[in-house]
């Protein structure tokens, strides 16, 4: 049985469960009035809930507490609502991404499927045009969820002057005091600078400039093949961009199970991707009009020179408290600069909690939006839930990278004894049908329980495909559970069932 549901039968209050905990139930007996500071009484004009940042940490938190009938206040600086993801992350990018798979598929896969155009172009500010109409949608979208949940919205930057105080500069140029008993800081994060890289957002960029240029890099040159570095990569680079990535590490998305991610590296690089791996850049020149970098080996050696017209800078991202006046209130952060909370996302100052990018954990939308929802039902009294080890994760390149639960190099690292299965989408009949068929499904489970321990789909769609793996992960499924479960043909789906199947038999298929 799921955990969250488990507790809530028994009455349990969860935390957050982490790597080293995992599948362990972590049972907290503390009183909630030790974090939570009680409820307004109606009429007062202090909130119960205060959020400040409204991304889809804050806002997901806001709309929850207003849904548990809490008087709720949410302060966000931007204008806008949906923070990074909306605004400048996920939605953008994914737009672009998908108007430029479209294009590329038009110029080199449609003429396959027996369908010819005289000519294909891009249009980019027609492109950059739908990108921005998907963004406004959504975010007013918000508002929209904001006014029926009955959600006070106060747009302005906010700073503690109390734990239970926030003065916030209106972006109309005034000035107003929020009162909340209990504050949830949802500021989220920002770009990570390089030493002596100044970005610009026009020649240097970070990932907003990127999802705005205004042509068509002939050169780009990606500082790291994390997320964004491949995914805004593969956008310029079907647009036409020659596309070089720069990684510190030696491997692209250091994250990924070994095996997967050589795969995604060869994709790429057929896709005419280029990757410098265990390189630093060392120094940035741009008074030739153009941008000239210098690279070193990680370990030092030799330097070289890479030219480029636009260079993206995408080597991670950094927790964003600036002027939120922490220090003011004696919140504890890492050396990071992340809030530092308990299992119930409470900071160690009585009625303040954090939650999202500003704390440790994966920098997801997703993950935030859980953190949020579990961080009222806490302070509601309710229970709470979020368990790290099964968040997804997904690159969304062509073809995507989605994974759940652990690589093999950390089922590894624990000792614990596993079997594999596979299944490559070479074998599966969708797949071929639709001539889309690079990638494949990786299954880890404990060899003595078949107990799944973790997922890796390569495939066009492996960001929908990846929560079936997920919910299995969710309600403790071995293998044989999934490869038992009839699953409708012919879909893409049907790889996970015959790798599931791959794991402890043998895959009919293949
Ligand atoms: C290019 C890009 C693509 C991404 N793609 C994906 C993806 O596909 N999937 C995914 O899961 N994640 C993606 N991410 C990551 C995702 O955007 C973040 O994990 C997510 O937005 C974090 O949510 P959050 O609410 O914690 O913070 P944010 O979304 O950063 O929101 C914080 C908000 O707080 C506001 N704020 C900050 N300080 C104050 C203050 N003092 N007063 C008032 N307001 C304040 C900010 O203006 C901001 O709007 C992407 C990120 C980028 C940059
Ligand atoms: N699809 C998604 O879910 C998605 C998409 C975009 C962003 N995001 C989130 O946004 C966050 C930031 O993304 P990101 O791609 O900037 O970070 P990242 O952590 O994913 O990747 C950064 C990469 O840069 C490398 N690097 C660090 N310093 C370097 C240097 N000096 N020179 C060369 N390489 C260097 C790292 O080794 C790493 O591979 C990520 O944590 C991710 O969770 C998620």
């Amino acid at each position: 049985m799921a955990l969250a549901s488990l507790a809530r039968r028994k009455g349990h209050l969860l935390s957050r469960t982490f790597s080293n905990q995992t599948s362990e139930v972590f049972r907290c007996s503390l009183s909630l009035t030790s974090f939570a500071r009680g409820f307004a009484s109606s009429g007062s004009d202090e909130s119960d809930v205060v959020v400040i940042g409204g991304g889809p940490g804050g806002y997901v938190a806001a709309i929850k507490a207003a849904q548990l009938g809490l008087k709720t206040t949410c302060i966000e600086k931007r204008g806008t609502l949906g923070g990074t993801c909306l605004n400048v992350g996920c939605i953008p990018s994914k737009a672009l991404l998908h108007s430029s798979h479209m294009y590329h598929e038009a110029k080199h896969s449609f003429s396959n499927h027996g369908v010819k155009f005289a000519s294909v172009e891009v249009d980019l500010p027609a492109m950059m045009g739908q990108k921005d109409k998907a963004v406004s949608n959504l975010t007013r979208g918000i508002e929209g969820l904001f006014k029926k949940n009955k959600v006070t919205y106060v747009k302005g930057y906010g700073k503690f002057i109390s734990p239970s105080e926030v003065s916030v500069d209106t972006i109309d140029g005034g000035n107003t005091i929020v009162k909340g008993k209990n504050i949830i800081v949802a500021t989220g994060s920002d770009v990570k600078s390089l030493p002596g890289i100044t970005i610009d957002e026009e020649r240097i960029v970070s990932s907003t400039g990127a999802l705005a240029l205004k042509e068509i890099p002939k050169k780009l040159i990606v500082i790291g093949a994390g997320y964004i570095g491949l995914e805004m990569g593969s956008v310029w680079g079907r647009l036409g961009s020659e596309i070089t990535v720069v990684e510190f590490a030696s491997e692209i998305v250091p994250s990924m199970d070994g095996e997967i991610r050589k795969q995604f590296q060869r994709s790429l690089e057929k896709q005419g991707m280029k990757f410098k791996l265990n390189t630093k850049v060392v120094g940035v020149d741009t008074s030739s009009g153009g941008v000239k970098l210098t690279l070193e080996p990680a370990a030092g050696g030799e330097q070289t020179t890479l030219d480029a017209d636009v260079v993206l800078v995408s080597a991670g991202r950094t927790p964003f408290t600036s002027g939120l006046g922490l220090d003011k209130i004696g919140v504890e952060t890492d050396k990071g600069g992340r809030i530092l909370v308990n299992e119930r996302f409470a900071t160690n100052v009585s009625g303040v909690f954090a939650i999202g990018d500003v704390i440790p954990g994966p920098m997801l939308a997703h993950k935030a939006e859980e953190d949020g929802v579990a961080c009222v039902e806490f302070i509601a009294g309710k229970v709470g839930h979020v368990d790290y080890d099964k968040v997804p994760g997904v690159v969304y390149t062509h073809p995507e990278v989605a994974s759940v639960g652990k690589t093999e190099e950390q089922v590894k690292a624990l000792g614990v004894e596993y079997r594999v299965g596979k299944f490559p989408f070479l074998a599966n009949s969708r797949a071929k049908a639709i001539d889309d068929a690079e990638g494949l499904v990786k299954v880890l489970a404990d060899k003595e329980t078949d107990k799944i321990l973790g997922v890796h789909i390569m495939a066009p769609n492996a960001g929908e495909l990846i929560h079936e793996a997920a919910i299995a992960l969710a309600y403790d499924a071995s293998s044989e559970d999934i490869a038992r479960v009839c699953h409708a043909h012919p879909t893409m789906s049907e790889a996970l069932k015959e790798a599931a199947m791959a794991t402890y038999d043998k895959p009919i298929h293949m």
